[in-house]
């Protein structure tokens, strides 16, 4: 199961992630109370790993914008928050990086149908940490896919089961206060995902 630490601004944070195993790191690049500028998502993507994926996370910016904070940031992702129409993923496909679309349970839910390489599928608000009803959308994404929102390492292993993703994306449920990670619950999480079968 992949897993996804998001919303890191801080050096000991993401090493924290990288040591307890994450599979990709998130900095958020948007309006948020994690927002970090482009130049300090390098400093922080600098630090990782070549096998653990940088996401840039953005919310309803134009391509453009999202192209020139991947480029001083250095990501190898992009995750676009919101109903950006396909255009905006064809845009980005020669930034050679892997497209994340994050959308709500109610939009187009099958992986790749707006090119993407990897579908998150999350609460209505990215990043409240609100649970929202994981069990609702279990067999209608399609692909290779993240289930996100509310997540914490009490409930996780609960929502893997309910959902069956190929993958979880957590900011809040890892977090001792808004925007400042805890590397106790991050290690926490990747352990309970690590030990989590989905159900059969
Ligand atoms: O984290 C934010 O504040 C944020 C703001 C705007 C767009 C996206 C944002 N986060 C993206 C993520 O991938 C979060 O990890 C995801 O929404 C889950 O958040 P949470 O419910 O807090 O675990």
């Amino acid at each position: 199961m992949y897993v996804k630490i998001c919303g890191l601004t801080e050096p000991g944070h993401v090493a924290a992630a990288v040591e307890a195993g994450a599979d990709a790191v998130g900095f958020v690049m948007t309006r948020s109370p994690r927002q970090i500028a482009p130049e300090r998502a390098a400093e922080l993507a600098a630090l990782v790993p070549g096998h653990v994926l940088t996401v840039g996370v953005f919310r309803g910016e134009d391509p453009g914008t999202v192209r020139a904070a991947a480029l001083t940031s250095g990501v190898r992702a992009v995750q676009l928050h919101g109903r950006h129409p396909h255009g905006d993923f064809t845009a980005l496909k020669d930034l050679g990086a892997v497209l994340i679309r994050a959308v709500d349970a109610e939009a187009d839910l099958r992986c790749g149908a707006y090119d993407e390489d990897l579908l998150l599928v999350d609460a209505p608000h990215a990043g409240s940490g609100l649970p929202w009803d994981w069990a609702a959308i279990r067999g209608r994404p399609s692909g290779h896919w993240l289930l996100a929102g509310g997540l914490t390492p009490a409930n996780v292993t609960e929502a893997i089961a309910a959902a069956e993703p190929w993958g979880v994306d957590v900011s809040s449920g890892v977090e001792a206060s808004p925007g400042v990670k805890d590397p106790a619950l991050i290690k926490a999480f990747v352990k309970a995902v690590r030990d989590a079968r989905p159900a059969s």
